[in-house]
């Protein structure tokens, strides 16, 4: 679709607002595709990115309805990002708000809905003030979205603020729709102000008009249903929200090559769940003494691996290398984790990794880092029974030595071992879960159906 042409105002106009993170965005892109997808003569997708961010990914492959429009670098750089986090965040809740709205006065033809990250607070109120309807995205787990939903009850109850070195191992079992879980498994507050602006975006969610979640139903069902008797509005789990639909669209000959290496040739070469797929997230990293213990504990176990490795690619491959392992800078996370050789996954725990690997039905070794990852990792590990994990202490800087993970990723790859064949029965009844969700009549592409069916009222097609 040519943004210089005229559109018959009776088009569905959805405009999208990403939070500007990679897991952020990538989940908020596949959700429009879908819905670009599903109508493409009746539904045409605005997405909202900073000038930066449109230079990552402007040249995707994106549906004819579907484009980009930016706002101005008014938030700091991607690159660098983590140095001042709670800097970077702040700026994003105050600083978006005047070009969104300008962008909205420019845009044709007039907007129907918003779709916003739930971090991004102009976005729900500029659609208020503009009487535009929001749905609002929230990215992680339901699970989490509760936690922070009923955050008051964790304040009367005297377990926030606490001292989790001295009370971690306290249960909390009074969220509702949510497992009993330990507060060293909550996300941590990483500054109080940080906790007050995401909590702010939560809040804010009363004044949407949808709720969506990039879970499945079946995963969360008890938090996805108490949250649903909470509002007054829809909330539909619309998830998973991964690239699903573009998985047949390249086959493994052509695809793949990075730094002159193919990696999906390299996996067609290794045997049937035999790979560890080896990834800590693109944002925060770990220290450098940790690296050397995974880096050591991989190469002990003797175990294949393929490790995406940002920022220190080089320093891993000096270190790993050799036949066993593959070192990349980037790959096709979710193609890869469905490739037959793959067998596991060690994995920071960030919410659309861990989609991706149920989706793919793949056991995880579990390494948090921060926030959500946390109570990820603890959904993985004792709620889905489908992985285990590495770092049982996140906050704390004790060292998992080499020792130990070389331990894990053997038993994990195991594949005449009793719990390990265990966990991989559950896996593959998640990735079952996962699939129905998706195919025609399951409750994610219903849930989908009918928030299209809600935004595009008075809409010719809908
Ligand atoms: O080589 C790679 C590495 C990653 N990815 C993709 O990048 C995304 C990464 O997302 P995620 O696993 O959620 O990790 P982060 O980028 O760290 O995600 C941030 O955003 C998530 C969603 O809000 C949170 O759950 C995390 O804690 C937060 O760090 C996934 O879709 C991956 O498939 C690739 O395609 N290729």
């Amino acid at each position: 679709m040519d943004p210089a042409k005229t559109y018959p105002s009776t088009i569905c106009h959805v405009v999208a607002m990403p939070y500007p993170g990679r897991g952020h965005i990538n989940a908020m892109m596949n959700l429009c595709k879908l819905l670009a997808l599903k109508r493409p003569q009746n539904i045409l997708v605005t997405f909202v990115v900073t000038e930066e961010w449109l230079g990552f990914i402007g040249s995707d492959r994106k549906p004819a309805n579907f484009r980009f429009a930016t706002v101005p670098n008014v938030i700091p750089s991607e690159l660098g990002r983590a140095k001042d986090f709670p800097g970077f965040v702040e700026a994003v809740y105050t600083k978006m708000e005047a070009p969104f709205e300008e962008l909205l006065d420019r845009l044709e033809p007039p907007v129907t809905a918003i779709v916003a990250d739930t971090y991004l607070i102009s976005a729900t109120r500029v659609g208020n003030r503009r009487n535009i309807p929001v749905a609002s995205l929230w990215p992680m787990s339901a699970t989490v979205f509760s936690v922070l939903h009923h955050f008051e009850l964790l304040v009367q109850h005297g377990h926030s603020p606490i001292e989790v070195s001295e009370h971690g191992d306290e249960l909390v079992d009074y969220i509702p729709g949510v497992s009993a879980t330990r507060i060293i498994d909550l996300p941590p507050v990483i500054t109080p102000k940080l906790l007050h602006r995401c909590l702010e975006g939560v809040s804010l969610v009363s004044k949407a008009q949808y709720l969506l979640f990039t879970s499945v139903s079946t995963l969360e069902y008890e938090a996805i249903d108490t949250l649903k008797a909470k509002f007054p509005f829809p909330v539909y789990p619309i998830g998973p929200t991964i690239p699903y639909f573009e998985l047949q669209k390249n086959s493994s000959l052509t695809d793949g090559h990075i730094h002159g290496v193919n990696y999906f040739r390299w996996l067609d070469c290794q045997p049937i769940d035999s790979v560890l797929y080896v990834s800590l997230g693109s944002f925060l990293s770990i220290s450098s003494a940790q690296m050397d213990e995974i880096v050591g504990g991989l190469q002990d176990s003797g175990v294949r691996y393929l490790w995406v490795s940002r920022g220190e690619t080089g320093r891993v491959e000096d270190t790993c290398g050799g036949d066993m392992g593959l070192v990349v800078p980037w790959c096709d996370q979710l193609k890869v984790l469905c490739h037959p050789s793959v067998g596991g996954f060690l994995t920071h725990c960030g919410w659309n990794s861990t989609l991706e690997a149920t989706f793919a039905g793949v056991p995880m070794l579990t390494f948090p880092i921060f926030w959500d990852q946390i109570p990820n990792s603890k959904q993985i590990v004792e709620d889905w029974k489908v992985g285990w994990r590495v770092k049982k202490d996140v906050g704390f800087e004790n060292l998992v030595t080499r020792g130990e993970i070389s331990e894990l990723v053997k038993r994990l790859m195991d594949q005449k071992s009793n719990e390990g064949n265990e966990m991989r029965k559950r896996a593959k009844q998640l990735q079952e879960a996962c699939q129905g969700a998706i195919t025609e009549g399951g409750s994610s592409e219903a849930n989908l159906d009918a928030f299209i069916r809600d935004v595009s009222k008075g809409h010719v097609g809908h």
